[in-house]
């Protein structure tokens, strides 16, 4: 006998069958219940049950009767589910009985209870999940124990990560990185049996410092608690170790880079959450925890920028100059304002209205079947991703490592912009819930260039109001976006000083147009936003690398899919 603790879980099941009695289930036996295909004839006449079918798990009010139970599968599937896809159990526990009797008396009456506790992700609004638990009590322990190890087994072939190196960083967003970490984390990192060497950062690059001298290959992923700005850093680290242990040159910027498997996981506390939020879908710690505890895989398009075949870094969400690169500038001296800093530097830069003139040569991304106007965003399992990644593997076939000449055209455009935006991803966030380019796609070995030429404030404040709102950000005649693999920027200031070395005059010339000084074009060189760090040259040199490393997500799941394989797979078996 086998009941179920909580008949608060089949919130959809029909008045009829949840009646009172409803807390009391018998279950199949375990050989039945086991079985591959799920038999209505096995349970012959059960109340309830736990069955472990096709991968899955399912907790459920049964009856013998089909159309009843294709009612009770249907509710499930509209209501509170029951079914959990054994890849998203978190974990299976005996239960501390003590505990549990104490909370309830009605079973204190009983005879000698087993018990087992099923840890399992329940998915809410918006992305969010959560950790939600079941208790099944059962008079036989063996029976009892049979499904705990039956369980513990299917969990064992899920291949998950069993040690992890964790940072954190105390001093991102609002400091809280090292709280969330200990209340919210840690728990569910030793409920699903995790084991991990957690590092307190000291100082900006410590966390990249040390991963070039850890034994990296003890560690089954990295873990970073903190913002965009953080991530990077642990990026960095990884990719450059990669590199190094493979006597790769980050100099060259044609230089073909490692792909890093070493998977890393983000437990936002950053300002913006910029690159959890586009590949999770939200700016969640608890929901972030738990894909890394499932073992989530999602490849991500890292580009690789260069000035004079120096490497300056690499960046995954937003390479921005003019506007986001002055808003970051600013913002880095109010850091003490917390993530607000961005709203206040954000009006300041607003209000200043500079453009800035220089010349973006590109080369399109052919490769790709999107284009950055696309209605259809990236998502879990993202057709087009997958084709990037088949195509890449035929590329490693024919060449491996080899330096690959890329003699494809490149196109040319002069002229004076308020900003430029290259991102990788769509760049989504609290702030901007679609992105600043809702159709980027997170792994297709592409970035989308958005060159926002000088306009009126009016148009620009148009514009920056529709990185909010669900209007199409690029209906503009003053924008123009491209799908790129790579580009190259030279600010005007830098090409005057290139072709005229001598003319000390125009260095000092002062900060506007010469032409027109009332324009509020900008003679000096804005600042490249990387990922929320400022560059040092603004003449730069920009390549994707496709899926050159992978995070703990899974990209963002379409809403109604789950329940629509759930409904399809209820159809398969009845
Ligand atoms: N202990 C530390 N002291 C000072 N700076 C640190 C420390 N550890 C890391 N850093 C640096 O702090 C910078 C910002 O951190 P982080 O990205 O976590 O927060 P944020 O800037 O508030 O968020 P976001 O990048 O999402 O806007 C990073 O560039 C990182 O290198
Ligand atoms: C008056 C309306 C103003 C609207 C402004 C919208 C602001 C949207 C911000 C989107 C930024 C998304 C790009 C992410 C960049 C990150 O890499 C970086 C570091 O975290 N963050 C910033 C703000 O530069
Ligand atoms: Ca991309």
């Amino acid at each position: 006998m086998l009941f179920l603790h909580k008949p608060a879980t089949y919130l959809g099941i029909t008045n009829s069958f949840c009646s009172h009695s409803a807390t009391r289930f018998t279950c199949t036996s375990f050989e039945k219940a086991c079985a591959i295909r799920y038999q209505i004839s096995g349970l012959r006449g059960t109340e309830g049950a736990i069955f472990l079918f096709q991968n899955r798990c399912s907790w459920i009010l049964a009856s013998c009767k089909k159309v009843l139970i294709l009612t009770i599968f249907r509710s499930c599937v509209h209501t509170e589910s029951c079914f959990v896809p054994t890849s998203e159990i978190i974990a299976v526990e005996e239960t501390d009985l003590n505990k549990k009797q104490r909370n309830s008396g009605k079973w204190q009456k009983m005879a000698k209870l087993h018990a087992f506790t099923v840890y399992y992700v329940k998915k809410a609004q918006n992305h969010r999940w959560r950790c939600s638990d079941v208790t099944f009590w059962c008079v036989d322990e063996q029976l009892c124990n049979q499904w705990i190890q039956a369980l513990k087994e299917l969990l064992e072939l899920q291949t998950r990560p069993k040690q992890l190196l964790v940072y954190i960083n105390p001093y991102g967003g609002k400091r809280q990185g090292k709280r969330i970490y200990e209340q919210k984390v840690a728990p569910l990192f030793s409920l699903a049996s995790i084991s991990t060497d957690v590092f307190v950062t000291e100082r900006a690059n410590h966390a990249k410092d040390n991963l070039f001298e850890v034994n990296i290959n003890k560690y089954d992923g990295v873990v970073c608690v903190g913002g965009d700005g953080m991530f990077s850093e642990v990026m960095h680290g990884l990719i450059g170790r990669m590199q190094k242990d493979s006597g790769i040159d980050q100099n060259n910027p044609k230089a073909p880079l490692v792909q890093c498997n070493i998977r890393i996981g983000i437990i936002p506390a950053g300002s913006t959450d910029c690159v959890c939020y586009s590949t999770v879908g939200i700016s969640d710690p608890v929901t972030s925890a738990l894909h890394i505890i499932l073992g989530d895989s999602q490849p991500l398009d890292v580009s690789s920028v260069h000035h004079n075949n120096t490497f300056l870094k690499y960046t995954v969400s937003l390479l921005g100059y003019g506007f986001y690169g002055d808003v970051l500038k600013d913002s880095e001296k109010k850091r003490w304002m917390g993530p607000m800093r961005y709203d206040y530097s954000g009006f300041k830069t607003f209000l200043s209205h500079h453009c800035y003139e220089g010349t973006i040569s590109f080369q399109p991304a052919k490769h790709t079947l999107g284009s950055p106007r696309d209605k259809d965003s990236c998502r879990t399992g993202c057709h087009i991703c997958r084709q990037s990644e088949q195509q890449l593997a035929e590329q490693r076939k024919k060449c491996g490592l080899k330096h690959e000449e890329d003699e494809e055209e490149w196109k040319v455009i002069k002229g004076k912009f308020l900003a430029i935006n290259a991102v990788n991803m769509s760049c989504a966030c609290p702030r901007s819930p679609k992105g600043l380019s809702p159709a980027a796609h997170l792994a297709d070995g592409s970035a989308d260039l958005i060159l926002v030429r000088k306009c009126s404030r009016f148009d620009f404040l148009r514009y920056l109001v529709r990185h909010t709102n669900q209007d199409d950000q690029f209906d503009f005649s003053f924008v123009d976006v491209y799908r790129v693999k790579s580009f190259q920027f030279t600010s005007k200031l830098l090409e005057d000083n290139e072709s005229d070395v001598t003319d000390i005059g125009k260095k000092h010339f002062g900060q506007f147009c010469r032409d027109h000084p009332a324009c509020c074009c900008n003679i000096a060189n804005s600042t490249w936003n990387c990922d929320g760090e400022t560059l040092d040259s603004s003449a730069i040199e920009v390549r994707v690398h496709c899926q050159l490393m992978k995070l703990f997500a899974r990209g963002i799941e379409e809403n109604h899919k789950e329940a629509v394989s759930n409904q399809s797979r209820v159809e398969q078996l009845l």
